[in-house]
């Protein structure tokens, strides 16, 4: 027990957070589990299994192809309920569709070919690996080159860094609005407006940030952007991903995989392909219906806490990590390796400590705290305020320095790391 920060200090925060009562909204199936991966895979809504079972019973069962009049519109209509509860955009201007990586490809694709003559694609080096796998076969498929901006592991991408890189030359931008590993949060409407004045598109990776900060998309002036929604959306793991393109931009983007979502009068089913001038020139075929309904008991969740009451509890619950780990797990070898300023973080707070695996593995195996592990040293925290206490946060802190204390960890083999 710590005198400084007394556990009872932490019930009190939970009394007061006016987004205390929507944890309720969530499955809890394990009262003693404390779940700090929801910027991995969020928690399941309550709402969200009857809302599923009626849809296939009642859908699927009873409606069968006459229901797709309905469904066929749902990627856009859920595509606007993201726009406005978490992304800032405009209406018409998100559609539900595909993977993130298989959307980051074509919009990636699609801005190329938009900037003939430029030959360089920047991403930080330190993003998330599919992000860099994917521009790899774009550079390597087109010649272009791709330029890798030095990044620090625990506080992410200098603006000055990026500004440096900037000419005339560059094509397109790829950047994480909040880092998977470490957290950092990029300003971006600094990053837009630099990438602006050199002629070069940005395309934003969302996916850690969605849900978890208010991104003002249309307010930073952002062209192009994508994002999971399992993470802070709550939709569900393998839920379909988005992805946005500024209103001004769609009619002039073509995106490279050529379905016929994005054909002009599509039943007509006609001969050659000649895309519709709007966003959804961005689909490629049939959406998964299924999976998108799950995004809307988890938005209505979203929007009756609103993102920016999300983001200050969040902020907040990042704080409580940081303190803690620096009054507690100091002594034992861990430093905070996310950015300390709460405005340059997003909900996630990473800890560096050389035994980050199988500390990791202890803490879930033998103290009840899913956290997660990314190289090469750093463990995870990742508190979703619509659902995690700030007492939770005391708990798993409380759990994590015993195992630290006891040394406990190293009775976990360290093994090959797995999935998560
Ligand atoms: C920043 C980022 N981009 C992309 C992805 C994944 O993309 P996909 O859903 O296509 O696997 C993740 C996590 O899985 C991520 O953290
Ligand atoms: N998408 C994932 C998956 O299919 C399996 C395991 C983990 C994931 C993730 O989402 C990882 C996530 N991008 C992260 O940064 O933790």
């Amino acid at each position: 027990m710590s005198d400084e920060f007394p556990r009872y200090l932490f019930k009190e925060l939970d009394a007061a957070d006016p987004l205390a009562e929507l944890r309720d909204r969530f499955v809890i199936a394990d009262h003693d589990l404390i779940y700090l991966d929801g910027n991995s895979l969020g928690r399941l809504p309550a709402a969200t299994p009857d809302h599923l079972a009626r849809l296939v019973r009642d859908g699927w069962g009873g409606q069968l192809v006459r229901g797709w009049p309905t469904w066929i519109d749902w990627a856009r209509r859920i595509g606007d309920r993201l726009a406005a509860h978490a992304l800032g955009a405009r209406p018409d201007e998100v559609v539900v569709s595909d993977s993130t990586s298989v959307n980051l490809y074509k919009l990636a694709a699609a801005a190329l070919d938009a900037a003939p003559g430029r030959r360089t694609i920047l991403v930080d080096a330190e993003d998330f690996p599919t992000d860099r796998y994917l521009l790899q076969g774009l550079a390597e498929a087109r010649g272009l080159t791709l330029r890798t901006l030095p990044s620090d592991l625990d506080q992410g991408l200098d603006l000055a860094t990026l500004r440096a890189a900037l000419d005339d030359d560059v094509a397109l931008v790829v950047l994480s609005a909040v880092s998977y590993r470490c957290g950092a949060l990029l300003d971006l409407a600094a990053v837009n407006e630099a990438a602006r004045a050199v002629g070069a598109y940005v395309l934003w990776d969302l996916s850690h940030a969605a849900g978890s900060v208010p991104v003002e998309l249309a307010a930073t002036g952002a062209d192009l952007a994508v994002g999971c929604t399992y993470k802070y959306l709550n939709g569900g793991p393998g839920a379909p991903a988005f992805l946005y393109v500024r209103r001004e931009l769609q009619e002039r983007l073509r995106q490279p995989i050529w379905g016929w979502f994005g054909q002009r009068d599509q039943f007509a089913m006609g001969p050659d392909y000649d895309p519709v001038p709007d966003l959804d020139r961005f689909q490629v075929g049939t959406p998964p219906v299924l999976g998108m309904a799950a995004l809307d008991p988890a938005l209505d969740v979203l929007a009756e806490a609103g993102i920016d009451r999300v983001r200050e509890k969040g902020r907040r619950l990042g704080e409580a990590i940081v303190s803690l780990a620096d009054a507690w797990l100091t002594p034992y070898g861990f430093t905070v390796a996310s950015p300390r300023d709460p405005d340059r973080r997003g909900s996630h707070v990473s800890l560096h400590h050389p035994e980050a695996l199988r500390i990791s593995r202890a803490l879930a195996e033998q103290a009840r705290v899913v956290g997660d592990y990314r190289a090469p040293d750093r463990l995870r925290l990742g508190p979703a305020p619509l659902y995690t206490r700030f007492v939770d946060v005391w708990d798993a802190m409380d759990r994590l320095r015993d195992i630290a204390e006891r040394r406990s960890y190293e009775r976990v083999p360290a093994g090959p790391t797995r999935v998560t």
